[in-house]
This record gives structure tokens, sequence and C-alpha cells, in this order.
């Protein structure tokens, strides 16, 4: 059996300087494919909600939907850790339920690790769910839970004074037991003011070079999901293109007649043809 990395790796990482390197996945061939390229971590990002569901937000995203793909990645991923992303609302109306909640995610989704969004207000929700025994990713900068509290996807902390309040956050969330943080969305050099400030790796997603790792979505490193061109994305291939080429080359051969092949088909003798009639 391989070794699954684990917090005491990214925590290793970080201090010898080797970038960590996670994707997200939602289901049990995906993570399969993630898991065996050697990325580090696998996140069941809420972001599932807009790529997999076809939500416009990740606000839609409910526990079951988590629990539901979860349960598949983690099927598929031996060496990776897996970390479930709360959905919205799951760990805001007390700390028992945001424990109860975490605890879901690690028993019913066999994840390694959960993520939740927010800075010093949800402290001593991470406070909780660490002393139950349960690693926490933060998520600071861009976090689109609150979206329609941000006024939309807009790069966060650009003056001096949110800059300071997001240092002040990263710096509650490691006091509170995090594990590591991810960075959305923020000027390059604030996040590699934050990756010296904390001794927790910093996991940035559009927050540039100097954090201590990098996090994309799936769908948009392979190309695969039509409406979604941050800057902040790199394409790595286009299964789009490929995926409607490959449907529309077999939708020809079907109504051409020229799919199913003989080698695609079954015969039987023709003397057990002939008891038919
Ligand atoms: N497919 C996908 N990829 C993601 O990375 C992602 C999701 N979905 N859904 C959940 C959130 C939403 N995220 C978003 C959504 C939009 C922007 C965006 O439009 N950013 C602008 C910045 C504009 C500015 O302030 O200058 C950009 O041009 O990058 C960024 C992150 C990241 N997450
Ligand atoms: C983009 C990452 C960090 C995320 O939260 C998600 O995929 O939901
Ligand atoms: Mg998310």
């Amino acid at each position: 059996m391989t070794k699954r990395v684990t917090t005491a790796d990214f925590r290793r990482m970080k201090q010898e300087g080797q970038p960590i390197a996670m994707l997200t996945a939602y289901d049990y061939p995906t993570a399969t494919l993630v898991d065996a390229s050697g990325i580090d971590a696998i996140l069941v990002g809420d972001s599932l909600g807009n790529v997999v569901l076809g939500y416009d937000s990740t606000v839609p995203v409910t526990m079951e939907d988590i629990i539901h793909h979860l349960r598949a990645v983690t099927r598929g991923a031996k060496r990776a850790m897996v970390i479930g992303d709360l959905p919205f609302l799951s760990y805001h109306i007390s700390k028992e339920e945001s424990v109860r909640n975490a605890g879901r995610l690690m028993q019913e989704g066999l994840a390694q690790a959960v993520k939740l969004e927010g800075g010093r207000e949800v402290a001593e929700t991470v406070r909780a769910i660490t002393a139950a025994g349960i690693p926490v990713m933060g998520h600071l900068g861009l976090t689109p839970q609150s979206v329609h509290q941000l006024g939309g996807f807009k790069v966060q902390g650009k003056d001096g004074e949110a800059a300071r309040k997001l240092l002040e956050d990263a710096k509650a969330l490691e006091q509170a037991g995090a594990f590591a943080i991810v960075l959305e969305c923020i000027p390059q050099q604030l996040a590699g003011v934050l990756t010296e400030a904390l001794s927790i790796p910093t996991i940035g997603i559009g927050a540039g070079g100097r954090c201590d790792g990098q996090v994309l979505v799936i769908n948009d490193l392979l190309g695969m999901f039509s409406d979604f061109t941050p800057k902040f994305v790199k394409q790595y291939a286009n299964l789009k293109e490929q995926i409607i080429q490959a449907c529309a080359a077999y939708k020809d051969e079907v109504k051409g007649r020229v799919f199913p092949e003989p080698q695609h088909v079954f015969n039987m003798a023709e003397e057990e043809l002939k008891k038919i009639y």
C-alpha cells in the first residue's frame, strides 16, 4: 500500500521549500487519474455546484452533495490527501453543528481533512473542529460562499487596510489550529507577505507564485467547463473540443450506419437462428 500524504507532509514540504500541488475532483474516474499523476491533495470542492451540478454559484451546494461526491473520490484516491469542502451554512449555525458536519465528511465521506471559508469570524469553529481531531484547511480572500456579500467575484485585499485584515485573519486561523490556508484571488505581493508570516502552508488560486502550493479546479485545467475564464486559470488541455468531436463522430457513424462494425457485434450459429421460427 502506498503511503498517503498527511498534514505532517504539508508542514514538512513548506519547511523544505517543496511546492504543494493540489487539484479538485468530484468523481471516481477523475480521482483515480489525478491520484495516478502524483498530485499531493484532492479537494472535493463546493465548486462542484458550478462545474458538475450546473448552478451559477456554490451557495446551493448541500452536505449531501459533498458527501455523495466525496464517497466516489475517496474510493479512487489512494495516495493523495482527500479534503472535503464544507458547504454554505454547514458551519455557521453553531459550533456543535459545525463539528457534526465536519465529522460527517470524515465518517460518511471518508475525507482526511475538511476546508471552510472565512477568517476571525470562524476561528472558534476551526478550533472546535480541530479539537475533535479533524484537520482543517482555511480559505481566505475571494470566498465564493460570500459572493453576494462581496458584491461579485473580485480580487480581494488590494488596499493596505484590507490586506492588513487578511493578515490578521490568516494568523487567527493558524492560531486556531488550521493546517493550511487557501488564498484565492489576492495580489501576489500580499500572498507573499502571508506566506512568510505563517508557519502553515498557503495554497494559492489566483494568488501568484509565492504561495507554498497551488490549487486549480480540474475542469478549468482540462478545458472541460465552457464559460469560466478568469485570469488565474491555465488550460493544460482542451477536452471540451475533443469530447464534442468524439460525440459528433459517433453520431455521424450511427446515422451513416458505419458503427457498429463487425468487431463490435456478437453472432449466433445458423441452426440456432432457424429454431426461432
Ligand atoms: N470552474 C470554476 N473554477 C473556479 O476556480 C471556481 C468555480 N468554478 N466556482 C467557485 C469559485 C468561484 N471562483 C471565481 C469566479 C470568478 C472569478 C473572476 O471572475 N475573477 C476575475 C477577477 C476580476 C477582478 O477583480 O479583477 C478575473 O478576471 O480573474 C474568480 C474566481 C473560483 N471558483
Ligand atoms: C477553488 C477551491 C479552492 C475551492 O474552494 C473549490 O473548488 O470549491
Ligand atoms: Mg470551495
